[in-house]
């Protein structure tokens, strides 16, 4: 029996909430496998940041020799550093059968959806800017200026939401995380998906005895 993976794009403004949605989400019990692509990029890792779970951290040159041999799926620049998904690494998952995440910006989107027809795309929105900048703050990662740029970039990242599939509120947390469940599940159940996936079912079901 064939399987192969989903692939979803997750997008949002930087803050909207994607990085604690994506984790509490691998955190709940699947009944298939459910995994986050790790980027490559060329900005230098946060405090406790570990290369090859949270990013794969490589040299400007490292990063533009990967993309003439065309290693990547996608790539783009975002706040004025290089980020890239691997595409041997996303097609070996996918054709285990895992469903593969992958946490990008809109031109990386864009990219993906014209590679990938059947990637669903889901854009988080925060409910509001206030909000927005205030979970900013409270991470407590960035400057006062590095906040005043991400404010400036999560407009143009915004203008974007009519490209996606779904659009999520993360206002509610907890709700928020049931739309992107019910967004995988949905997924799971497509028919295309589901006769791809049980094709020796359906053979025997139609099978005469
Ligand atoms: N196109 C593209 N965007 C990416 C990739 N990895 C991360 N990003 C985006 O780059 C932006 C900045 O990511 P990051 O430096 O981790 O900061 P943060 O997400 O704002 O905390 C976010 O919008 C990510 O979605 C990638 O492989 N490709
Ligand atoms: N629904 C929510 N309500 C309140 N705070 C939230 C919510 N979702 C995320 N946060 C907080 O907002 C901050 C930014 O979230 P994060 O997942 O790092 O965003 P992103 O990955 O989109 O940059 C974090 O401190 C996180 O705990």
């Amino acid at each position: 029996m064939t399987t192969s993976g989903n692939l979803f794009i997750l997008s949002a403004p930087s803050g909207a909430g994607k990085s604690s949605l994506i984790s509490a989400l691998l955190k709940q019990p699947n009944k298939r496998k459910l995994q986050v692509s790790v980027s490559h990029t060329t900005r230098a890792p946060r405090p406790g940041e570990v290369d090859g779970e949270h990013y794969h951290f490589v040299s400007v040159n490292k990063f533009k020799q990967n993309i003439q041999k065309k290693h990547f799926y996608e790539w783009a620049e975002v706040f004025g550093n290089y980020y890239g998904t691997s595409e041997v690494a996303i097609d070996e998952q996918l054709a285990q059968g895992i469903d593969v995440f992958l946490d990008i910006d809109w031109q990386g989107a864009q990219q993906v959806r014209m590679k990938k027809p059947d990637v669903t795309t889901v854009f988080i929105c925060p409910p509001s800017k206030a909000e927005l900048e205030k979970r900013l703050r409270g991470r407590g990662q960035d400057s006062e200026e590095i906040i005043k740029e991400r404010m400036a970039q999560a407009q143009s990242e915004c203008s974007h939401y009519q490209e996606f599939d779904y659009i999520i509120i993360n206002d509610n947390f907890d709700q928020a995380l049931c739309d992107l469940t019910t967004i995988v599940e949905n997924q799971r159940l497509k028919r295309s998906k589901q006769i791809e996936n049980n094709q020796d079912l359906f053979k025997d079901l139609l099978a005469n005895d």
